[in-house]
């Protein structure tokens, strides 16, 4: 695994030989993660997907510095994450927006928690309230928009901090078909407008081909680790809505579900199994 990318710069971020073990009720550890390896250059799209339960939050969770791996490292643009590392952006599956807010109030919350004047921090928020195609909503508060809507305002609120690192955990799992389509296709036009390194977790394969570079597929838990990484060399910009008709990621589609389907039937039986045994 290289230590630096082609530039010399060190990588955006870089899990070494990473295990992550839980403690459990009866005091036995869990091994969640074991000799995960992954790295992700500066600007770079990397989706990870892997069968349920098999610790895609988990690696998330350690490159954001919120939890400490158990061994190996973890570092973000070289140097050891510590505690929450400045720079990188979360977006949960469930919203982060505060609901007694304003969609102008939650936009322009962290520049002025980093001490921004008021009236910069106002325009810098209406700037990307627009780019994530919500002007007019700017004094809205949260329960009067709809769920896409308040994934742009989670998206702006998390991009105009301008982060080197975005960490998206199936951020729009809660949005019906279309509107997760389309979230998706306006996801990479803002990415483009900045390009922070993401790490996005999601269980739709088709999502993780049309939005990233790399595909990262781990194995059934327990003790996942990488089972493999694909490059995904579709032109871009891409329309989301549209690239998957195209042959190339057909094919795409077929190597990597290959690769996946024999970790989602392990996930599965491991499942019924302990059903199994639950109903006997
Ligand atoms: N704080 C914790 N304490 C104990 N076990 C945990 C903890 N966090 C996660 N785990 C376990 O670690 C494993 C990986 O969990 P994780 O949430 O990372 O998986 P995931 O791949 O994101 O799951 P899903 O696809 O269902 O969202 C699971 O078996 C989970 O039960």
């Amino acid at each position: 695994m290289p230590a630096t990318t082609p530039s010399g710069a060190p990588p955006a971020i870089a899990l070494r030989g990473v295990t992550k073990q839980f403690a459990t009720e009866d005091g036995t550890p869990y091994t969640a993660l074991r000799d995960l390896d992954i790295t992700v250059r500066p600007g770079e799209f990397c989706a990870v997907v892997g069968p349920t339960g098999c610790g895609k939050s988990t690696t998330l969770t350690l490159v954001s510095g919120l939890d400490r791996p158990s061994a190996g490292s973890v570092e973000v643009h070289g140097k050891p994450v510590t505690s929450i590392a400045p720079g990188v952006a979360f977006m949960f599956q469930t919203d982060a927006i505060l609901p007694w807010k304003t969609v102008l109030d939650n936009v322009s919350a962290g520049p002025r928690f980093r001490g921004a004047p008021k009236r910069k921090a106002f325009d810098d928020a209406r700037d990307w309230i627009r780019r994530v195609g919500l002007s007019g909503f700017e004094g809205r508060y949260p329960h009067q928009l709809s769920g896409g809507m308040r994934k742009r305002v989670a998206l702006a609120q998390n991009l105009i901090n301008e982060p080197e690192i975005l960490l998206m955990d199936e951020p729009f799992s809660a949005l019906d078909v279309q509107t997760r389509a389309k979230m998706s296709g306006e996801l990479l036009g803002l990415w483009e407008l900045t390009r922070p390194a993401v790490v996005f977790v999601t269980h739709d394969l088709e999502e993780a081909i049309a939005l990233a570079d790399s595909v990262v597929v781990l194995t059934a838990g327990p003790a996942a680790t990488v089972k493999a990484r694909f490059a995904i060399d579709l032109p871009r910009p891409r329309v989301v809505q549209e690239i998957r008709f195209e042959p190339e990621f057909v094919d795409l589609y077929h190597e990597i579900w290959e690769a996946l389907r024999a970790e989602v039937d392990v996930a599965y039986s491991q499942t019924t199994q302990l059903t199994g045994t639950e109903e006997r």
